[in-house]
């Protein structure tokens, strides 16, 4: 059975393609989400795709990735990112490869943004390449748990 991904996208994320355009581009989530679907597929992975605006219920996806056995996770936490130990703490928790995203580059950008919660629970992060940093971060993600195109 293929492995599983989950790409999860945090608070405000949907409005991506509506919200502040001029530094989160005029790609929507549905974007995101399908381009998700298409980049983990070309490595055999099937992408679960899920966005919250609320705190615990992306720590519950967080665990659920663990019973699911998930192989990875893409997360782009929005401002919870730097706000939210509970998220650092679920990700620790479940030991699963995670990447960080965040499609504005967080350090051109206000003091607040610099810092992640996310980033030491993660094997990577990755900013400002627009939603192409998804792409960028499942490529990452394949690479480092060994999966690679069906034959
Ligand atoms: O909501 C977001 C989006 C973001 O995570 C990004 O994708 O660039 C950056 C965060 O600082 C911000 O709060």
């Amino acid at each position: 059975m293929a492995q599983t991904i989950y790409v999860l996208n945090g608070p405000n994320l949907n409005l991506l393609g509506t919200r502040e355009p001029e530094i989160y581009g005029r790609a929507t989530l549905a974007d995101v989400e399908k381009l998700c679907a298409e980049t983990a597929a070309g490595f055999g992975l099937v992408a679960v795709c899920r966005q919250s605006n609320r705190e615990g219920e992306l720590i519950d996806w967080i665990h659920q990735a663990r019973s699911d056995k998930a192989a990875g996770i893409v997360i782009n936490a929005g401002g919870y990112t730097h706000t939210s130990i509970a998220l650092h703490d679920a990700l620790v928790g479940v030991q699963i490869p995670t990447v960080e995203v965040h499609v504005s580059n967080v350090f051109a950008r206000e003091d607040f943004r610099h810092h992640s919660f996310i980033a030491k629970a993660a094997f990577a992060s990755l900013c400002g390449f627009g939603i192409d940093g998804y792409r960028l971060a499942i490529n990452g993600l394949a690479a480092k748990i060994g999966a690679s195109a069906p034959a």
